[in-house]
């Protein structure tokens, strides 16, 4: 890749005060923030255990950087120099060496966000009891929930500034990835290294997506700039991802609320018939579509492309047409019902030494799974029903003799000691369920592929059978392999068809976007937008500005959108 360096990104390589880099999407922040990575360990020779840090928000925003900086020349001889990080592995890492020194037990372990959901059940993020509660969770048994992460490594540097020194001089250089989504905890970290390090923060608020989150504040740019007082430059006008086509004039129009009266370069709009087998058919299509789109501009076949929906439930959609038609595609899935269901499975694989505490931990599970979601009153009838199976007390329905029979069936079962197949076994033997809700929930524990860790939790198993014939603890097995996967490193690989929602997609960057809109499972219009459908735009603005070379949009028929119908799309 030939890097154009014009005056101001000279300026943002030279530069050795702290800077905030400004600008849209596309624009070549990452780009040059990793060039100046490069030069800076080259000209400034870094010390032995030295090097830049670089933190992003999410492990596919980290994946993108690493692939950016695996094209640069200078990656084989200085990569191991540059260390790409999400702010949560980053914390952890901090929380592991220096966490003892605030009184809690020496090993550290994590409440997975689905576990910690089911604890929350449907208190308040910020019920006064429930915050009491993790941080003796954290102070008495060392188990400390995700979002504490950023507040346990704020109060270890104010309170020690040997800490803070010691992890300010590792790293000389600092970057900051969407510097505009940095939430109060996470800006004062960035800032306590401020005289410390050089810091380097990428921002453009037109990409602030997660603003609903209450700490996210607009504002925030312009508490940098009052705060570590750096050189700014704006990169606003340069658009380095998708210069051939009018997608960023789609995407600004958008945001000013101007749209033209001609159809914009790269940009197509599809409909579909909203019955499902049409439907279903319209969206394999338009991946054929889209591919068709982009050989012709550009004469090559797309490497990856995306189809994006704000929810996970347009995910769902869109994948199961997919996998109707035998279209390979990696997904984003509803994480907790995956994980609650992939326990359910474990738990059952488990050897059946008394079937009534069988029972009990499957009806344990259910209940966790309706407390994470928030439904009380489906996690107390399952308190209730827990209680009477301990009592031995009658409980009518169908869900408790469903699943005394499925533990009676399974401790007549002999497992093969092929975990896939066992694990396969228990799988069907729930999705025969006649009860609708817990078939579907069973079927969630498919996902579980897409952690990329099915191999590990099969070998794991396979070892538990070799020492035990029997799967003792798969539950812990199923546990460790899926933390591991959620703060895991891992670079997954960006080639092929991607499904996710858009809120994942930022950052990233595809040959091809499907922006999918259907009414109810996966508006353009977000409910309780305000009037001028901010955060909807902005929305918007991310999932098609990703696209290198083509975005289709892939429309529901006869349904009035606000944003869409005001612009003049090239139709199909
Ligand atoms: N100076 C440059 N010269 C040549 N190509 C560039 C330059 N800067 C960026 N690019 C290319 O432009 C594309 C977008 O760049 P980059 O990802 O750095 O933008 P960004 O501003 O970080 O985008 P976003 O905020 O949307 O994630 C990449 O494919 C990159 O290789």
């Amino acid at each position: 890749m030939a890097l154009e360096i014009d005056e101001n990104r000279r300026a943002i390589l030279d530069c050795k005060r702290n800077l905030l880099v400004i600008g849209g999407p596309g624009c070549g922040k990452t780009t040059i923030a990793l060039a100046k990575a490069f030069s800076y360990i080259r000209e400034q020779s870094l010390n032995r255990g030295e090097k830049i840090l670089f933190l992003s928000f999410s492990r596919n925003a980290r994946a993108r950087i690493l692939e950016s900086a695996e094209n640069f020349p200078d990656f084989k001889e200085l990569g191991a120099k540059l260390y790409v990080q999400t702010f949560h592995a980053f914390f952890l890492e901090i929380i592991k060496t220096h966490g003892y020194l605030l009184g809690c037990p020496k090993k550290i372990s994590i409440i997975p966000p689905h576990d910690e959901a089911a604890l929350k059940g449907d208190r308040k993020d910020d019920d006064p009891a429930w915050l009491v509660e993790k941080q003796d969770l954290f102070n008495q048994e060392g188990k400390i929930t995700f979002d504490r992460f950023a507040a346990i490594v704020l109060e270890l540097i104010t309170r020690s500034e040997r800490i803070r020194d010691s992890i300010g001089s590792a790293f000389p250089l600092i970057i900051v990835d969407e510097a505009q989504d940095t939430d109060t905890e996470q800006w004062q970290i960035v800032q306590a290294f401020h005289g410390i390090s050089q810091l380097l923060l990428l921002g453009d608020l037109d990409q602030q997506i997660f603003d609903y989150r209450p700490d996210i504040d607009p504002r925030r740019l312009l508490e940098i700039k009052e705060q570590i007082n750096p050189l700014e430059i704006t990169l606003a006008s340069d658009n380095f991802r998708n210069p051939n086509t009018e997608i960023l004039d789609f995407a600004r129009d958008l945001r000013d609320n101007s749209p033209r009266d001609r159809g914009y370069k790269g940009m197509t709009s599809m409909k579909y018939a909203v019955i499902a087998k049409y439907r279903d058919r319209s969206i394999c299509q338009s991946v054929g579509i889209l591919n068709s789109k982009i050989e012709e501009a550009t004469g090559e076949k797309p490497k990856n492309i995306a189809i994006l929906t704000p929810w996970w439930k347009g995910v769902k959609m869109v994948s199961s047409a997919l996998k109707a038609r035998k279209i390979p595609h990696r997904v984003q899935f509803d994480e907790t019902a995956t994980n609650f269901s992939s326990r359910l499975v474990a738990c059952l694989m488990e050897p059946i030494l008394d079937k009534k505490q069988h029972l009990v931990w499957v009806l344990v599970i259910l209940r966790d799974y309706q407390s994470a979601k928030g439904n009380r009153k489906e996690s107390t009838k399952y308190d209730g029903w827990i209680a009477k199976v301990m009592e031995d007390g009658k409980v009518s329905g169908k869900t408790i003799p469903y699943f005394q029979g499925v533990i009676e069936k399974i401790s007549q079962h002999q497992f093969s000691g092929n975990p896939a197949q066992d694990w396969k076994y228990v799988q069907e033997l729930l999705f025969t369920c006649e009860m609708g809700p817990i078939q579907k929930f069973a079927r969630q524990s498919e996902f579980l592929v897409a952690y990329n860790r099915g191999r590990i939790i099969m070998r794991d198993l396979g070892n538990a059978w070799l020492e035990h014939s029997g799967y003792v603890d798969a539950r812990g097995i199923l546990h460790r392999a899926v933390l591991e996967s959620q703060m895991s490193s891992d670079v997954v690989k960006e080639e092929g068809i991607h499904v996710m929602t858009t809120y994942k997609s930022k950052g990233k960057e595809f040959d091809g976007v499907i922006i999918f809109q259907n009414e109810h499972i996966s508006p353009i219009e977000l409910r309780d937008d305000n009037a001028g459908m901010d955060r909807s735009r902005r929305l918007l603005l991310v999932g098609v500005t990703r696209a290198r070379h083509h975005v289709l949009i892939l429309r529901q028929a006869g349904f009035r959108s606000k944003l869409l119908d005001m612009f003049n799309l090239d139709g199909l």
